[in-house]
C-alpha cells in the first residue's frame, strides 16, 4: 500500500490547519528574508569569526521559531476561485523559503501560466539554471495544470527535452495544458521559454489518480 491515493486527496482535502491572508504576511516576510539569507550565504566573503558568529545567531533564531510548531506545512484558500494552495511548497510555497516562489495562475482557456525569474541559487551550469530545478517547476505547473482541468494525479512520467540552455537572472515564462484523459489517466504538455520568446525546454507528463 503506498498511501498515495491518500496523499493525493490530502492536496485538495483543506484538511490541514488554513491561514488567513492576514495570517500568512508576517511569515512569508520572514521567508523572504531567508531567501534573502541563502543568497547572502553563497556569496559572503565575510571573515570567518563573523562566519562563526552569524552562524550562532541563525541557530538561535531556528530555536526560537522551533517553541511552537505545526504538525503539517499549512495551507491556505488564496485567489478568486479560492482553490487550496500549499504554502510549504518548494515551487509555489510564500512561506518555504527554498521555493522561488512562483505565482501560478489558471487562464480561462484552463491552461496555467506563470512568469518568474530564477537567481543563481538555482544555478547548474554556470549562468544557467540547474536541470533538475527546471524539472520541478515543470513538474508543479503540469501537475497544476492536470488539476485546473479537474483530473488531478500524482505525477507517473515526466519527459524532458531540454532544447536550449535555461539562463538565470532573467523573466522566464512557464505554460501548461492538459491535453488529454483517459480515466485515472491525464496527460499534460509545458514549456519554459526565456526573454527571447525562444522555448528552452519542452515536457510532456502523465497523471494517475492512485487506484488506493
Ligand atoms: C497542484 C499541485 C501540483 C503538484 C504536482 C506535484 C506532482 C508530484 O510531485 S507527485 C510525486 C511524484 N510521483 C509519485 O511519487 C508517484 C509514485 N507512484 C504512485 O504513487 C503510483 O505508482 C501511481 C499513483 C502513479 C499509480 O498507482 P496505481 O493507481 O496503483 O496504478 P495502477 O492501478 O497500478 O496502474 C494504472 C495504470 O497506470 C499504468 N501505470 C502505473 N504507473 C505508471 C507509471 N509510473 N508510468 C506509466 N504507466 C503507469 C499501469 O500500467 C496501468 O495501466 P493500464 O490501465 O493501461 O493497465
Amino acid at each position: 500500500m503506498s498511501g498515495a491515493r491518500a496523499a493525493m486527496e490530502g492536496v485538495f482535502a483543506g484538511d490541514r490547519r488554513e491561514l488567513s491572508e492576514l495570517e500568512i504576511a508576517p511569515q512569508a516576510a520572514l521567508a523572504d528574508e531567508v531567501r534573502a539569507l541563502i543568497e547572502a550565504v553563497i556569496h559572503t566573503e565575510v571573515p570567518e569569526t563573523e562566519l562563526r558568529e552569524a552562524a550562532a545567531a541563525v541557530a538561535a533564531l531556528t530555536e526560537r521559531l522551533n517553541t511552537a510548531r505545526r504538525n503539517r506545512p499549512p495551507a491556505a484558500r488564496l485567489g478568486v476561485n479560492g482553490m487550496v494552495k500549499a504554502l510549504g511548497s518548494p515551487v509555489t510555497g510564500v512561506l518555504n523559503a527554498i521555493a522561488p516562489p512562483i505565482d501560478v495562475v489558471t487562464l480561462e482557456d484552463g491552461s496555467v501560466h506563470a512568469e518568474f525569474t530564477l537567481t543563481d541559487v538555482y544555478e547548474g551550469p554556470p549562468t544557467f539554471v540547474h536541470g533538475g530545478v527546471s524539472a520541478l517547476i515543470l513538474d508543479h505547473v503540469l501537475g497544476a495544470a492536470a488539476a485546473a482541468n479537474g483530473t488531478p494525479g500524482m505525477t507517473a512520467t515526466l519527459d524532458l527535452r531540454y532544447r536550449r540552455p535555461t539562463p538565470h537572472g532573467v523573466p522566464l515564462v512557464v505554460t501548461a495544458r492538459t491535453v488529454r484523459n483517459e480515466g485515472r489517466k491525464t496527460w499534460a504538455d509545458a514549456t519554459i521559454t526565456g526573454p527571447d520568446g525562444r522555448v528552452t525546454i519542452e515536457a510532456t507528463a502523465m497523471f494517475i489518480f492512485p487506484a488506493t
